[in-house]
């Protein structure tokens, strides 16, 4: 089993606490070393009277209950996590090269080598995720981070949810059901192909591909699937094609994964090892 187990029960003593890597919404994140393992990890500090005032107490249950439950490389793992009196500490996979948005906002944009790279990781890392009927429904720059090998990892599942079948969980029979209860329900695996799409853009384009200026603009350009493709940088058709096929407005439209992963693009840009070398 891995060193840093969930079994045991952690307190804070079992860790010593080093820098500070950054802050979340609730509370600050440090490098830490647990002591009998010697195992570097990040440790989440997140304070229960934030997390009381916000009502977001359900939601990390959530998110602590599906993520320690997922185990593939491009997504961080979740070890363990304790409390105290006035804090909730989660036990969390160190990335070694940090976040992925800085890297992005440097280089303003990535390689089709790079950007093709990592949608392959985070498409493998979905189809992993929604076979276990989860969603993760926030995937962005922010959430993503990078370990030692230049792969590719999703973090924070604040906002994933188990997605049930309804067809199975409503009261056996379907025949009495309307067409739009049979179809899917309005958060379906499919929300996170679209997530998949826009960061493919904005791997390639380096803004995301619906960005105004007011969000009510925003909300047009999305609803409207206002797709334009800037003159630079220059980016293959190819590229552009796997986007226009996620940016679909009907989410059972959209290319599955694992076509995402069969698509032409992706066969000619990513790297097989799913790490991006440079
Ligand atoms: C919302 C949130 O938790 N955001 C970030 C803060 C750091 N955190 C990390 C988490 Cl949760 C895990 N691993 C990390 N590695 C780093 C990092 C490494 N370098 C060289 N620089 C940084 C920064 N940060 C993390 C997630």
């Amino acid at each position: 089993a891995s060193p840093v187990v969930k079994e045991r029960r952690w307190s804070l003593k079992d860790f010593e606490v080093g820098k500070p890597l950054g802050r979340g919404k609730f509370g600050h994140v440090y490098l830490a070393r647990e002591k009998k393992s010697n195992h570097i990890v990040a440790l989440k500090v997140l304070f229960k009277s934030q997390l009381k005032q916000s009502q977001v107490e359900h939601q990390l249950r959530r998110e602590v209950e599906i993520q320690s439950h997922l185990r593939h490389p491009n997504i961080l793992r979740l070890y363990g996590y304790f409390y105290d009196q006035t804090r909730v500490y989660l036990i969390l996979e160190y990335a070694a090269r940090g976040e992925l948005y800085k890297d992005l906002q440097k280089c303003k944009y990535f390689s089709e080598r790079r950007a093709a790279t990592y949608i392959a990781s985070l498409a493998r890392a979905l189809i992993y995720c929604h076979g276990k009927h989860v969603i993760h429904r926030d995937i962005k720059p922010e959430n993503l981070l990078i370990g030692l090998q230049g792969d590719i990892k999703i973090a924070d599942f604040g906002w994933s949810v188990h997605t049930y079948d309804r067809r199975r969980t409503m009261c056996g029979t379907l025949d009495y059901l309307p067409p739009e209860m049979v179809e899917n329900t309005e958060h379906d695996a499919g929300v996170d192909i679209w997530s998949l799409g826009v960061l493919c853009y904005e791997f390639l384009y380096g803004v995301p591909p619906f960005e105004a200026k007011e969000h009510s603009d925003t909300y047009r350009r999305i609803i409207k699937v206002d797709l334009r493709f800037p003159l630079k940088p220059i980016i293959s058709s190819a590229g552009k094609d796997l986007i226009s096929q996620m940016l679909v407005k009907d989410s059972s439209q959209r290319l599955p994964l694992h076509k995402v992963l069969e698509h032409p693009w992706i066969i000619q840009n990513a790297d097989p090892s799913g790490v991006y070398r440079g």
